[in-house]
């Protein structure tokens, strides 16, 4: 890329960003824009009154500033110097009191900024499809929404703390323009060098923030593979592959982030060199050759002096913004990606009239060509229906359109003869209980698992558990309902997991219950007895099971055999 497609390019995310930013800060922008002139305006006023307070205390009560303090009946230059310096103190409370009203405006700017940006990516997020999320790399999704928005707001922390220091150098600069033109011309030049300088090595350093955000990606994925399959790995003692790219990646990161730690650090090293030849130059050439008065000459120093840091600042700041632009840019991209998938309309749900599922030519091929090809089938309220067929058919894709988490391509689908608009799919959704064959639980107790989508008190939870032979499990825990179940279940058997995820689906008393495989590790006299008190469920919901079993099978009202993406009945 060229350096001026990539300063192109830098300028319109740093826009994007500021854009952001502003949009999202309004009038209190504006207020804590507001406050950061006011702190740079009593900072430069302060300094600005160290010329009298200088020149009272060179030149006694005989100089200009002096004299015109006489005038006003302060004779002594104790007392002049007792007004200036009462003047200075209470300006410098005054820029006290604004500067820290300044910091708690921006840091309410910034952490809110962050929150606004998460809650905006996690919406969209939980309204695209569910087709574009189950293509989607959950390590991204996971670095995004953490990590990375984590750094969105480092990248707008520093542009503010830039923004900080342009106003306070601008100020300083303009007393220094007044005091001596030619001095603070020599000043702004070597500014503009610097930035110069700065600008034409920031594609490197945006390059180093983009591979920050991929290695930080690839941590994540390797992180969550890592607990995946640590049980297989440790049976097998492979363990240490894990660990060797776990240390290949993070020997990556330590890379990146020790040269941008160079280029902060050189900086830094460049400035102390600039400033000090800055300060030698101001008082030869001030004193030698321009023949600057001494308290004009003092305060001159003072103020370059105290310009190095917010130039140093400045440098810094824009470093480490670039560094972490590739963070927004990226969050953006997910949100763009997410955004162009469509987006499901939050409505009010409406359920759908009651009466039967009706398929009609309904067709799904998922990208590659496979999925389901045409389904025409009716599904009575009550009814308990197997599905079955070999592996990859389309038997999960059908339940998926018939749940609404996916949209036939072709076809038509009703539930009690109305097709499912977004109100009627949210209303849909309201009445289904899925289980799928992984189950879902989280590391937490199992009464706060069983409560997960539903309001059942401690009496509903026990029925449940007895109707899906999970009472006598829980008998027998200690801590009964308040055992944790460890990640993802990891404390229970496989058989024991399915119990519970059928007892909270139970738990939500659904008009459909989706059976995905989902008593497939119970054993088969643990899963007939259950199928059978499904079976005499009054009133009973409509049962979908989708199983590989043919005794299993043999406990629904019929079954629908699906052959190479094709379903009738
Ligand atoms: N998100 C996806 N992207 C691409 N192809 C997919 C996707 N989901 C499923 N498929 C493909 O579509 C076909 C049908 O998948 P589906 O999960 O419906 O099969 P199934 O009959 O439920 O299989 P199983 O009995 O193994 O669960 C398979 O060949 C599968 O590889």
């Amino acid at each position: 890329m060229s350096r001026r497609t990539m300063i192109v390019k830098l300028l319109s995310a740093s826009r994007a960003l500021f854009g952001a930013v502003a949009d999202y800060s309004g009038w209190r922008g504006v207020r804590a824009g507001a406050l950061v002139a006011g702190g740079a305006i009593l900072d430069g006023a302060g300094l600005l009154l160290l010329v009298p307070i200088l020149g009272v205390v060179v030149e006694g009560g005989n100089g200009r500033v002096g004299r015109m303090l006489a005038g006003f009946g302060l004779e002594t230059p104790v007392a002049q110097l007792g007004l200036l310096v009462a003047v200075f103190v209470a300006l410098g409370m005054l820029r006290a009191v604004v500067q820290f009203a300044r910091d708690m405006a921006l840091a309410r700017l910034q952490t809110g900024f962050i929150e606004a940006e998460r809650v905006r990516a996690v919406a969209a997020l939980a309204r695209a499809p569910w087709s574009s999320v189950a293509a989607m790399r959950h390590a991204r999704i996971t670095n995004l929404v953490t990590t990375e928005i984590q750094r969105l707001g480092t990248a707008s922390f520093f542009m503010v703390q830039g923004i900080v220091s342009v106003a306070m150098l601008v100020i300083q600069l303009g007393i220094a323009i007044s005091l001596a033109p030619a001095l603070a011309g020599a000043a702004i030049a070597l500014l503009g060098l610097g930035a110069i300088l700065f600008v034409s090595a920031q594609g490197r350093v945006h390059d180093l923030g983009k591979g920050m955000v991929r290695a930080g990606q690839a941590l994540m994925a390797s992180t969550a593979s890592f607990l995946a399959g640590l049980k297989t790995a440790a049976a097998q003692n492979e363990q240490a592959g894990f660990v060797d790219e776990f240390a290949s990646i993070q020997r990556e990161i330590r890379g990146r982030q020790l040269d941008f730690q160079a280029r902060q650090a050189g900086g830094r090293r460049s400035f102390a060199i600039l400033s000090s030849l800055l300060g030698g130059m101001v008082v030869l050439i001030g004193y030698g050759w321009l023949a600057v008065p001494p308290a004009v000459l003092i305060t001159l120093v003072l103020i370059f002096a105290r310009m190095s840091g917010p130039a140093l600042q400045l440098y810094q700041s824009g470093q480490n913004f670039v560094f972490a632009l590739p963070a927004f840019e990226s969050v953006r991209a997910l949100e763009a990606e997410l955004l162009a998938a469509g987006q499901k309309d939050t409505v009010a749900p409406v359920p759908p009239p009651p009466g039967p599922i009706v398929l009609s030519g309904v067709r799904y091929l998922h990208p590659g060509g496979r999925g389901l090809r045409s389904a025409s089938l009716t599904i009575a309220p009550g009814e308990f229906v197997g599905i079955a067929g070999p592996s990859g058919v389309g038997k999960t894709t059908m339940v998926d359109l018939i749940v609404g988490l996916l949209d036939p391509q072709q076809g038509t689908l009703t539930v009690g003869g109305v097709p499912l608009d977004p109100a009627r799919r949210a209303g849909w959704a309201d009445a289904i209980a899925y289980v799928s064959q992984e189950g879902f639980l989280f590391h937490d107790t199992l009464r706060r698992n069983l409560a997960w989508g539903n309001s059942a008190d401690e009496a509903e939870m026990a029925a449940a558990l007895a109707l899906t032979g999970a009472d006598g499990l829980v008998a027998r825990m200690e801590q009964g309902l308040d055992t944790v179940v460890g990640e993802r279940g990891a404390m229970l058997s496989g058989g024991e997991r399915q119990r519970i995820g059928l007892a909270r689906a139970l738990l939500r008393r659904p008009r459909l219950l989706v059976l995905d495989e989902a008593a497939n590790a119970i054993d088969a006299a643990g899963e007939a007895a259950l199928l059978d008190r499904l079976k005499a469920l009054d009133p009973r919901p409509t049962i979908l099971m989708i199983s590989h079993r043919e005794e299993s099978l043999a406990w629904c009202d019929r079954v629908i055999r699906v052959a190479d993406g094709v379903a009738a009945g």
